[in-house]
Parts: C-alpha cells; sequence; structure tokens
C-alpha cells in the first residue's frame, strides 16, 4: 500500500482559493498512491482562529468538493485533512455552537467514505473550546485493506483513544496535524508510542510553514507497528511517499504479541 502523506506550507498570504487549487493539484500529482493524506484545518487555517467562522463549510462544500473530484481524478483513498465544519443544516451541539474540527476520508470514487469530528479540542481556555464543538465518536474503517482510527492532532496526547480503536480493530492510525515546530519533539515522540504501544501503523501528516503568528512543525512520518520510522519528512513542504504492507501488522503481532498480555 503506497501512501503519500502531503506535508503542506502555507502562511497567511494565500487565499483559500489559491490554496485550494494548489492542494488539489497536489492530490492529483499522487495517482500512484493508495492513500493520500493533507493535513489539519489546512483550508481553515491550523491557528488562524479569527478565519475559521469565514473559512468554514458543510462537508458538501466547496473545499470538500474539489478534493472528492481530485481523489476520483487520481484514483485514490484521500484523507483530506480537516476542515472547519459549519453544516449547512444549522446543527449545533450541546455548547451551542455550529463548528466543529472534521476530518473527511474519500473514497476512490469520489464518494465520502467518512467523517470524524475531533473528540480533543486544543486551546484550553480559546481556540478550539471556545469556538468549536467536541466530536463523540470514534471512527475505524477500511481504508484500502488498512483498517484504520482517525484521530487529530491534539487527540495524540489521549492514550486511551487509540486503544479505543484498537478494540474496533485498527490496525493503523491516520492523524493530520497543524502542529507547532515549539513542541515537533513531543509529536514525534508521540506517534512512535502509539505506534508500539498499540503495534499500528501510525501515519502522521502535519503543517509546515508559519501562519498566524505560529511556526509549525513539519515532522510527518509513517512508523511501523513495531516503532520503525518507516519515513520522516523535514520541517518544509514536502511530499513523503513510502509503502506499508498492511499485512506485516497482523505478522508481527503474532510473533510478537504483546497485546495479548493486556490486563484490564
Ligand atoms: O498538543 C499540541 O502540542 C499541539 C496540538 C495542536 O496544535 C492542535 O491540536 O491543533
Amino acid at each position: 500500500m503506497r501512501i503519500a502523506a502531503i506535508q503542506l506550507a502555507y502562511d497567511d498570504d494565500e487565499s483559500l482559493t489559491e490554496r485550494t487549487e494548489r492542494v488539489v493539484g497536489l492530490v492529483r500529482g499522487e495517482t500512484g498512491a493508495d492513500l493520500v493524506v493533507l493535513p489539519e484545518l489546512w483550508s481553515a487555517g491550523g491557528f488562524s482562529y479569527r478565519d475559521w467562522p469565514a473559512r468554514s463549510q458543510d462537508v458538501g462544500g466547496a473545499v470538500v468538493s474539489a478534493l472528492t473530484e481530485a481523489a476520483r481524478d487520481a484514483g485514490v483513498w484521500l484523507h483530506g485533512g480537516s476542515i472547519a465544519e459549519h453544516p449547512s443544516s444549522g446543527e449545533t451541539g450541546p455548547e451551542g455552537k455550529s463548528l466543529w474540527n472534521t476530518s473527511v476520508l474519500i473514497a476512490p470514487d469520489g464518494s465520502v467514505a467518512a467523517t470524524y469530528r475531533k473528540i480533543h479540542r486544543f486551546g484550553f481556555a480559546g481556540g478550539e473550546p471556545k469556538l468549536m464543538e467536541a466530536g463523540t465518536d470514534i471512527v475505524v474503517l477500511d481504508i484500502g485493506g488498512l483498517r484504520a482510527g482517525l484521530s487529530t492532532c491534539y487527540d495524540l496526547r489521549f492514550p486511551e483513544l487509540y486503544r479505543a480503536q484498537l478494540d474496533q480493530g485498527a490496525r493503523g492510525f491516520v492523524i493530520p496535524a497543524a502542529w507547532p515546530a515549539a513542541r515537533v519533539d513531543a509529536w514525534s515522540l508521540l506517534l512512535r508510542a502509539r505506534a508500539i504501544e498499540d503495534q499500528c501503523v501510525v501515519i502522521g501528516c502535519n503543517t509546515a510553514g508559519t501562519h498566524a503568528g505560529t511556526a509549525m512543525g513539519g515532522r510527518s512520518a509513517v512508523i511501523a507497528a513495531g516503532g520503525e520510522v518507516l519515513a520522516e519528512a523535514g520541517t518544509d513542504e514536502e511530499i513523503l511517499r513510502v509503502d506499508v504492507d498492511p499485512a506485516a501488522v497482523g505478522e508481527f503481532r503474532e510473533a510478537f504479541p504483546v497485546l495479548r498480555d493486556r490486563r484490564l
């Protein structure tokens, strides 16, 4: 299974239209991949809180529509990163807000196969908890031969989410992010930790560049179920291409059956 993680760099000067066109072009270039992954909130701007309301969209809106066409044209599974989701139905969450950090997984035929609303909101008293609702649902599905759980950025700090995905049969985790440079060592360490403790392939796709005054950390990575770093990006825009073998996860778990020793 060929993975292409597009570690996108952006700044504050690029319009949403320009960025969407650029991203769609990059996706179309990955024709040989099985799964293409984009970072968290690339259209809204990971830390551009003030832009979120204006850049928010329905899952049926322009950004996801452009991504579905690109996925179909390239014939790839596309994890479109996440959007600032404002449902056109006017749905609100328990806190009365109508905004979620929602990941969208698109199948090679261009259909939306799954959405995942980020469960752990980053920002403490500001940012996501102030502006967005929290997701509640765990999402695990088959992506081109790999049964994988979806999560987003700050979720990575909460290992119980990944254990819950494991218990739903996950053999891989796909994690888009807008993780800052200031804490990027923690990103790298936690990606490996989640791989090792859950014996899962981990695909982490981070953001690069500087926007809203925050330097992003890059260092997207694909980690094998044993914790080996199969590929790691630097700190600039880069496409990480790597082959993973979903069957190797089962073989590794048989050969080194740590998960059988869990005691709850
Ligand atoms: O946990 C961190 O240090 C970064 C998390 C983050 O930036 C996010 O979830 O958007």
